[in-house]
């Protein structure tokens, strides 16, 4: 964790932040081949923060192109994994150095508190870099068991050129989550942030070349998902793509593969995540604070939020009074002021449809308020299973409370959702949190706690909210790393030699 300055110093950070606003692509800042620029926004105030270069097809194609280049002369993906790391581990330490100056950015650009993005997103995103660069020269190919006038070697080699589509929630950190294992493999990558948020991955990608990844490695391409996720997907020499964002554009990196090259694809998309609290689970207070961090951490706009409290109603009454109470500690305003919570929505657009959701019938325990941006922590008692807000990814600060019986019928109500990527189950029997937790349809299933798991732990959904790699974890490495059979035939003469 980092020092957390005072709110005055952060506003002295932000003033004289120099905001990168080009492409970087093969070593240096560019512009968009058109010219074009697009407005990034503050949306804690609606000021207009800096124009990013709106790139296209031209862009894409050029940074493919230089990527490949880089890629084929082994500038990075032929050097020795110890010199791959080396290099990662001096990014991290940039990153370290300049802690505050990126959480400012990443703060401003997205709308996200200071106090998450100086405890979680920056020490998350060095943890996650160093992490992987000190894994990469400790991964030993293999020899298989073949008969002893054979040797079979199964190597992994990098991919290629890969392409990462980035969301807003958590720009640094999930750009991390996918460069980490990406450069440390010896893969090229080409970097499209989401539009909301482009700044801090295009300083990431200044520091990186300055801490030694060659010209080329490392490219960021600005723009939006038609202009530059688009001709991404369907680039016939982009080899993968990693994807974080929501489950529709998912569907369409599958037809892009499709329709190009069949490139391969692994999609992170979204949630509708189930926290279950049973009749017996112990200390309901961590209990509440649980859920309130679970739903309204990051304003709920995370894949992993815990939209959804499936409650048996002998202990429904006690339960809600302190999540009450937890969910009003939480202050909300300025993400610049540390001793903010709950900072902004992304942007105005995204305010007016978890707005929308507040404006439905439903009967309101707290919070519901929706003004300039900010969305008040906003608790819904439903009755109707099929309602929007508890069917639907809101991707807000809305938690939907639903009431059960017993546990068989609160298994059956978290895995009545299309998604299937994290869920959560309290309970003070071991058993039954063991039954619970393998009977529900999720990637991650915490116990007793919210969470994500750490670095350690891969990390990924099942059905609507994705397949085809996990991110995090060792498993991270199977995205950016392909599989090699060598087989040695070592016999010499001819009537010995197995066909
Ligand atoms: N799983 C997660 O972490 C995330 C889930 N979401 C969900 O998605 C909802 C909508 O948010 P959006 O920003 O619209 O997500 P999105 O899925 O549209 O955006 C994610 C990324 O995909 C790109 N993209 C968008 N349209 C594309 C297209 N046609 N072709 C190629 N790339 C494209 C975007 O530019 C961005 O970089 C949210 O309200 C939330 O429910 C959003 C962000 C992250
Ligand atoms: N919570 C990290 C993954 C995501 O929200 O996309």
């Amino acid at each position: 964790m980092s020092d957390i300055l005072t709110k005055s110093e952060y506003q002295a950070i932000a003033k004289g932040l120099s905001l990168p606003v080009n492409s970087f692509v093969d070593g240096s800042f560019r512009p968009a081949k058109s010219g074009a620029t697009f407005d990034t926004i503050n949306p804690a105030t609606g000021a207009v923060l800096a124009q990013i270069a709106a790139c296209d097809t031209k862009d894409v194609d050029f940074a493919v192109e230089k990527a490949r280049d880089a890629f084929e002369d082994g500038r990075w993906s032929r050097r020795h994994p110890s010199e791959r790391k080396e290099v990662l581990i001096r990014l991290a330490k940039l990153i370290r150095r300049n802690i505050h100056e990126l959480a400012v950015m990443e703060s401003l650009d997205s709308g996200k508190t200071i106090y998450d993005c100086e405890t979680v997103d920056l020490p998350e995103t060095i943890n996650c870099l160093i992490w992987h660069a000190e894994l990469i020269d400790k991964i030993y190919d293999q020899v298989s068991p073949a008969s002893d006038d054979h040797i079979a070697m199964i190597l992994r080699e990098p991919v290629g050129v890969i392409g990462l589509v980035l969301p807003w929630n958590f720009p640094l950190l999930m750009l991390a989550w996918k460069i980490g294992p990406a450069l440390a493999a010896g893969c090229s990558v080409i970097v499209k942030p989401a539009e909301e948020t482009s700044l801090t991955a295009l300083r990431v990608a200044e520091l990186a070349y300055e801490a030694g990844v060659p010209r080329g490695v490392f490219n960021v391409v600005t723009g939006t998902g038609p202009e530059v996720g688009e001709p991404l997907g369907r680039h016939m020499d982009v080899d993968a793509v990693s994807f974080t964002g929501s489950t529709g554009t998912g569907r369409r990196f599958l037809c892009y593969a499709a329709e190009s090259n069949l490139k391969e694809i692994t999609l992170e998309c979204g949630g509708k995540n189930p926290a279950i609290v049973l009749d017996d689970a112990e200390n309901l207070d961590r209990v509440a604070a649980h859920i309130v961090n679970g739903a309204f951490w990051n304003m709920g706009e995370n894949c992993s939020a815990s939209s959804r409290l499936i409650v048996q109603k002998g202990v429904k009454e006690e339960l809600l009074t302190r999540i009450l109470a937890h969910a009003r500690e939480w202050p909300m305003g300025d993400p610049l002021d540390p001793e903010n919570r709950v900072g902004a929505l992304v942007s105005q657009a995204h305010f007016d449809k978890v707005r929308s959701y507040l404006e439905m019938d439903h009967k309101i325990l707290m919070g519901g308020e929706a003004k300039d941006g900010f969305v008040s922590p906003t608790i819904l008692d439903i009755t109707d299973r099929d309602a929007a807000p508890v069917r639907e990814e809101i991707f807000g600060p809305v938690l939907s409370v639903l009431t059960v019986g017993n546990m068989e019928e609160a298994i059956a109500l978290a895995n009545d959702t299309e998604y299937g990527l994290a869920a959560s189950i309290f309970t003070g029997n071991v058993k039954r949190a063991l039954r619970g937790a393998r009977a529900i349809r999720a990637g991650t299933v915490t116990v007793n706690s919210f969470g994500e798991g750490d670095i350690t732990t891969p990390f990924g959904g099942y059905r609507a909210s994705g397949f085809g790699g996990r991110d995090n974890g060792i498993q991270a490495h199977d995205q950016y790393t392909r599989l090699k059979t060598i087989w040695v035939d070592l016999t010499d003469d001819l009537d010995e030699a197995v066909i």
